[in-house]
């Protein structure tokens, strides 16, 4: 079955007349970054660290970062161009009759952000489970660096589970355990590290991702932003590929939402990062996003550079973006 990153009109004649896919961008062409991506802080993420733990932390992150970028160069060309880390081709859902995705191909290279777009209900979460395995896909495949997961068992899944973490809405927390225990967790998995390096790594991991000092605290009397930037560390801790973000803006205020935007284009620059963010928010997209795939119908409706989708005159991204204008004002 085709990949996504290659032309899938002219590959599937089933797709040649399908008015929906209204713009489709080859995953080997370079991505233009957005002019209006915002303010980030590009400072390198350990100098937010205590000096008393930057040398263990600092090289779990070199860790981390150069495990990242052997993933990205071991993920299989295709037709001698780079392929995709995380790739939808042709994928089917429904739950019983009702009809969530049809046909929907998308693609994410090794570093890239991608922002999941669209209206409630069209599949955006659901798109997310399937690629953590919670769900499967009726038809169609779904690969992790350049392998199908489809028909993997619960063991091999847990595998992808270690290379692809997600991040969320409510943080998915250990309630009972503490927050340090929360995030110490992967790292006691692992069973490499002495425990005072496990300490070390889960405070500079906290203060990297601005909750310096909670270890003791429980999660229930974290804030939702809180949670959140905890479950980022947790995810951080068991050094994945890639992470997925099911609505990181959700319930925060903004300025919340623009230091998690911060944190993740951080951790995308420095540890190499692939990242799929589902949103709603759209200046959150502009921000992070290199590409988007807008779901509309059960459909890819777009797959391209935010500014492609700005500047395309589809009336149903027209009304996608208008809509937003009218809730969002600038
Ligand atoms: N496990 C499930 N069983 C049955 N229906 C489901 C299941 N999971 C999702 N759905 C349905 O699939 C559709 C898409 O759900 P999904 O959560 O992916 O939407 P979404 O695009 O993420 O929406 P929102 O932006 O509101 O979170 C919805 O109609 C939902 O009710």
């Amino acid at each position: 079955m085709a990949d996504p990153q290659e032309d899938t009109k002219q590959q599937d004649p089933m797709k040649r007349d399908k008015p929906d896919v209204v713009e489709k961008t080859d995953a080997e062409e370079s991505v233009p970054v957005s002019d209006d991506a915002g303010a980030v802080d590009q400072a390198p993420l350990i100098e937010d660290v205590s000096a008393d733990v930057a040398p263990v932390v600092s090289e779990f992150m070199d860790q981390a970062a150069q495990q990242n970028e052997a993933a990205a160069e071991a993920v299989p060309d295709v037709k001698n161009k780079p392929g995709s880390y995380i790739s939808f081709e042709h994928v089917y859902k429904s739950f019983d009759g009702f009809v969530v995705l049809e046909d929907v191909s998308f693609c994410v290279l090794p570093g890239e952000t991608l922002c999941i777009l669209g209206r409630s209900g069209v599949g955006k979460s659901v798109s997310l489970q399937m690629l953590m395995g919670f769900l499967k896909p009726d038809s169609g495949i779904i690969r992790v660096a350049g392998e199908s997961i489809c028909g993997y068992n619960e063991t091999q899944m847990q595998e992808i589970r270690r290379k692809v973490t997600m991040v969320f809405q409510n943080g998915a927390l250990f309630d009972s355990i503490s927050v340090g225990e929360n995030v110490a967790f992967p790292l006691r998995e692992r069973g490499d590290l002495a425990e005072d390096q496990i300490l070390q790594v889960v405070k500079g991991l906290l203060e990297m991702v601005g909750v310096a000092g909670m270890e003791d605290v429980l999660p229930s009397d974290l804030s939702t932003g809180m949670k959140r930037s905890v479950a980022i560390a947790r995810a951080l801790a068991s050094q994945p590929e890639a992470v997925l973000y099911d609505e990181p803006t959700t319930m925060v205020d903004p300025l919340m939402a623009h230091l998690l935007g911060n944190l993740i284009e951080r951790l995308k620059q420095q540890l190499h990062l692939t990242s799929i963010v589902v949103t709603h928010d759209m200046r959150f997209a502009k921000k992070l996003a290199d590409r988007v795939v807008f779901l509309h119908g059960g459909k890819a409706h777009f797959f391209g550079t935010m500014e492609e989708m700005e500047r395309s005159d589809d009336p149903i991204l027209q009304e996608f973006l208008a809509l937003d204008e009218l809730v969002m004002p600038a």
